[in-house]
């Protein structure tokens, strides 16, 4: 890898809870492993820039009624990752594999399941405003790190009990919203929205779980991304 070709861009998605950090962290020890280097970002940017800062506190209640917009919380999202235009392509320049904790398939499952869509009208937009319009790049893969709803939601509890600065937010604490974006995802992974899709299962504990796991989606990912014949798969990863 390197020389002229960017950088592999992969997207880590799923519930909040799911293990999308978690993984992210995996990823990049067993690229790491393989000789690989690694950039990582996540979205949203709070605090590196104005629109995810104002996103993180419409969660919370600020700014009026704009918590209550779908289509004004994900315009934010959205211009947080049109401000990263210019890192992620250096960091692709840089490296061989770029993370991306979270990118526009967020606004697609969040925002569809918050109009009680699947994919339809509100993931048609968000395409059109971030990749038509933003230019945001395409991933080359696209990981679905999918656990039950009730799974994730016990571990945003244990983690906002361990934490006192990680109290859910209102997007958190709608088990129902939580819920129809597990639906929504599924469709997106199915459907292969965007770009492929990997699904792997992260209900086991254990480091050795998530080893073998991130090992996995390293072996398909890359595999895939060299070998452009095999083009798109939608294999589920088993754990
Ligand atoms: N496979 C797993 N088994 C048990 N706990 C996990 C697993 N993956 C992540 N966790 C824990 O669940 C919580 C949420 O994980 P995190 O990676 O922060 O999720 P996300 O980034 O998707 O919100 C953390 O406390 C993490 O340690
Ligand atoms: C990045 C992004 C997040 N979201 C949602 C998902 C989460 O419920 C919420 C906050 O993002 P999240 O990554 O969960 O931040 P944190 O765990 O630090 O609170 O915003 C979108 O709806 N669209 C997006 O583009």
């Amino acid at each position: 890898m390197g020389g002229e070709a960017a950088g592999v861009l992969v997207a880590v998605e799923g519930l909040d809870g799911a293990g999308k950090a978690t993984l992210v962290a995996a990823l990049r020890d067993a690229a790491t492993r393989r000789g690989a280097t690694v950039a990582t970002i996540a979205f949203p940017r709070y605090d590196d820039d104005v629109h995810a800062a104002l996103a993180g506190e419409a969660l919370r209640g600020e700014h009026g009624d704009t918590g209550t917009s779908v289509h004004a919380m994900a315009l934010l999202f959205a211009l947080d990752r049109r401000a990263a235009r210019d890192e992620l392509a250096a960091r692709r320049r840089d490296c061989d594999v770029v993370l991306v904790d979270r990118y526009v398939a967020s606004n697609a499952a969040y925002g569809s399941a918050r109009r009680h869509e699947t994919i339809g009208p509100f993931a048609a937009w968000v395409h059109a405003t971030e990749i038509d319009r933003f230019a945001l790049p395409v991933p080359d893969a696209q990981v679905l790190v999918r656990v039950p709803p009730e799974i994730a939601a016990q571990r945003v509890r244990d983690r906002a009990a361990a934490d006192a600065h990680r109290d859910p937010d209102a997007f958190e604490a709608d088990a129902e919203l939580q819920g129809r974006c597990a639906a929504v995802y599924d469709a997106l992974a199915r459907e292969q929205w965007l770009a492929p899709w990997w699904v792997t299962d992260n209900r086991q504990t254990g480091e050795q779980a998530l080893t073998r796991t991130a090992d996995d989606v390293l072996d398909a990912v890359l595999g895939a991304v060299s070998a452009p014949g095999s083009s798109v798969r939608s294999d589920s990863i088993e754990t």
